[in-house]
């Protein structure tokens, strides 16, 4: 009998040829780990595998992948019914891998792996799209919404978390502020916005600090607006300083809602989804996820 509790690598499919995971995992089941592992062809199938990780009763799920993977794992965990819901671990193969960075999960694959099977559970909070979506990272409306879901795949793969800014920039001429309202407790404002950030974590599109105050265990999700008409003088404005900058409006709040009177895109996770309006909430203690001590996103 193994030492430790089984775990299951739900394995994106694009990381399905890595050897130096293949290695890890041999290393960690040489000491005893029981690890098993399933790979995804396409959107839906880690649901699957979540309903048979409930099935063999693993301690832990572990999302092998970026922050989509990380997304669609986290979601089906926390739409699971019972008493024994495995805890989520996260073993970052994407391309800008937002949460985990921002999480500090180790980058070396080996201590990623031992950390999510071994790593204390933590209860953490995740947001709710619509009463239906959840995103576990950040949402983002706006130029940042276009950047990431228009980047198309190759480019993300030779140029990680840059292309999603070379891509920006390429497209500059579809680009507009969104007009749009958004209300939470405490908050109401009105205008163009260029970038909407919502965060339970702080980070998005490969390393840009939207939310940096952001916790996943607070129970609240920073807002950050980013206004302004003037596309390009403002976006470098506003990325590059953002203490006391009038293109910035900060918010807090334990939901928010955002009404648009044309179809806007909202990014959750590196997901798109579109809509007039949406009503963000953020659920408390949703689940478990294994964290390293030191993870700067907790209380
Ligand atoms: N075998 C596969 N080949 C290609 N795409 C896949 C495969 N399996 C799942 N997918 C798709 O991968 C997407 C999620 O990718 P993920 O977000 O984990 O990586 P990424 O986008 O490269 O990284 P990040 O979001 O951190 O930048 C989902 O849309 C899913 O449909
Ligand atoms: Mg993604």
């Amino acid at each position: 009998m193994s030492a430790f509790p089984t775990s299951l690598l739900i394995l994106n499919g694009k990381s399905a040829g890595d050897e130096a995971l293949r290695e890890a995992v041999t290393l960690l089941r040489d000491e005893g780990m029981d690890i098993q592992v399933r790979v995804t062809w396409e959107k839906g199938d880690a649901v699957r595998y979540v309903e048979e990780a409930l099935q063999l009763g693993v301690a832990t799920v572990i999302a092998g992948g970026g922050d989509g993977t990380i997304n669609e794992v986290a979601t089906a965990l926390v739409n699971c019914k019972g008493e024994t819901i495995p805890a989520l671990g996260i073993l970052p193969l994407g391309t800008a891998n937002d949460f985990a960075t921002s999480a500090a999960i180790p980058e070396a694959l080996d201590k990623a792996l031992q950390l999510a099977i071994v790593g204390k559970a933590v209860p953490i909070d995740i947001a709710r799209v619509n009463d239906k979506t959840c995103f576990i990272n950040m949402a983002t409306g706006g130029f940042g919404t276009r950047i990431t879901s228009e980047t198309p795949e190759k480019l993300k793969a030779a140029l990680g978390g840059v292309s999603y800014l070379i891509h920006g920039l390429m497209r500059m001429d579809m680009l507009k502020a969104d007009r749009c309202k958004i209300t939470g407790e405490d908050f109401h404002w009105q205008g163009d916005a260029l970038v909407i950030g919502i965060g339970n974590g702080r980070q998005a599109g490969g390393g840009q600090q939207l939310c940096p105050q952001a916790l996943i265990n607070d129970g609240l999700l920073q807002l950050r607006i980013f206004t302004g008409d003037e596309l390009l003088p403002a976006l470098f404005n506003t990325l590059t300083q953002p203490d006391d900058n009038p293109h910035i409006i900060d918010g807090k709040s334990a939901w928010f809602e955002i009404n648009a009177p044309h179809e806007m895109t909202f990014n959750l996770d590196g997901e798109p989804l579109r809509g007039e309006q949406f009503r963000i909430e953020v659920v408390p203690n949703a689940l478990q996820c294994r964290l390293p001590p030191d993870c700067p996103l907790l209380r």
